[in-house]
């Protein structure tokens, strides 16, 4: 457990703020630019002056009134939004930095090797960082951090800036890692994509506070009023790989939903075990919009859309927009939100237990 109960001024902000943190999973500190998520992970990992109140880790005292442990005495590794390695250095020294010496690969709870290849640097080990991109470069950041032998991994923002192929590998990458190592992570986001993507649990902030905390199917609601609108954190039972394929060039795979198939684009959902071959995967994890949801009263033959799934509706909720609202249904025992308008709600008469089909575009989903 990571226990924080801390008061930071920075100016005319003050970050106020008492949470414990779960110490075996992956906590996103979630919020609006300026909230105060990079100043907490700061407080936590000992980088702000005049820090009041206490952090512990587990049977440690991190900071009371004193004395107060050194970041480098912490046992924990940060990674920034910008990858700040040694522009001098190959990338294989960039990643032995901070690694204990004399110490065997074996030895070690983090191996080199085996980071070199969750991470997919051993092609790069002898580029140095300005023959890197921005992806590859924050892979050598984590790869670094990581060789440190931490017992907590603090992220702020490492995708910011770089594009959807490179956030999805590092997306994938970090999950895996989490697997593995049993690294407890505090991922700072403002992105719902990577919290959804990423963590077990979220820590909603709002003006340096905490507004709401909880696993991340009890935080979904919390999420959405915080971001783009309504949305739902679906679960998908693994690709059936008989199934396979719906041919080589639409690279679609079969997933279950509640006994229902889907046909997702490879590489859709999130493997939430972390486990590459998606036939041995337990789970995976999909964000779905409600604005990408769309609900018919009967089966549409003719339709562009890929999966249509049966659902019920259970409630009607008010919407952002006067003129929307949110349809929740059920598929199975999971929920699904769709955005719809008021019109279509009267046109098409729906009715709370009335069942329907719910379908999305398979490229609506992370
Ligand atoms: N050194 C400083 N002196 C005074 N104010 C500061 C300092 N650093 C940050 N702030 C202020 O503290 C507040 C919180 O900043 P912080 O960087 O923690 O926010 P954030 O939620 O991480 O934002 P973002 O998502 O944009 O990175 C902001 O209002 C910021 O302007």
């Amino acid at each position: 457990m990571l226990t924080v109960n801390i008061e930071q001024q920075q100016g005319d902000f003050c970050l106020q703020l008492a949470h414990s943190f779960a110490d075996d999973r992956v906590t996103a500190i979630f919020g609006p630019s300026g909230c105060g998520k990079s100043t907490l992970l700061r407080a936590i990992a000992g980088l702000t002056p005049g820090l009041k109140g206490s952090v512990r880790w587990r049977d440690a005292l991190w900071h009371s009134r004193k004395p107060r442990m050194k970041t480098e005495q912490r046992g924990l590794a940060l990674v920034f939004q910008q990858a700040h390695l040694f522009t001098t250095m190959s990338v294989e020294s960039n990643l032995r930095y901070g690694m204990p010496k004399n110490v065997s690969d074996s030895e070690l709870a983090i191996g080199f090797a085996e980071v070199v290849d969750m991470l997919s640097l051993r092609e790069l080990l002898q580029r140095k960082p300005a023959q890197l991109s921005g992806g590859q470069q924050q892979r050598v950041a984590i790869g670094r951090a990581l060789l440190s032998q931490p017992q907590l991994l603090l992220l702020d923002e490492p995708m910011n800036g770089l594009d959807a192929t490179a956030k999805k590998q590092i997306l994938t990458d970090l999950r895996r890692i989490q697997n593995r190592f049993r690294l407890p992570m505090l991922l700072v986001s403002h992105h719902v994509e990577e919290v959804v993507q990423l963590a077990d649990d979220v820590v909603i902030m709002a003006d340096g506070k905490l507004v709401s905390s909880g696993t991340l199917q009890t935080q979904v609601d919390s999420l959405a009023g915080h971001s783009e609108g309504p949305l739902s954190v679906l679960s998908v039972t693994p690709p059936n790989q008989s199934a396979g394929r719906v041919n080589a060039t639409d690279e679609l795979l079969a997933w279950q939903l509640a006994e229902q198939q889907l046909w997702l684009p490879v590489n859709a959902a999130v493997d939430v075990t972390g486990v590459s071959e998606a036939k041995t995967c337990a789970a995976g994890r999909l964000l779905v919009w409600a604005r990408d949801v769309s609900i018919a009263t009967g089966y549409l033959p003719n339709t562009s859309l890929t999966n249509q799934v049966v659902a019920r509706i259970i409630d009607f909720e008010p919407a952002k927009h006067v003129a929307e609202t949110v349809v929740v249904l059920t598929v199975g025992d999971q929920i699904l939100r769709a955005l719809v308008t008021n019109a279509s709600v009267k046109r098409l008469n729906l009715q709370l237990q009335q069942q329907v089909y719910a379908s999305f575009k398979a490229a609506a989903m992370h």
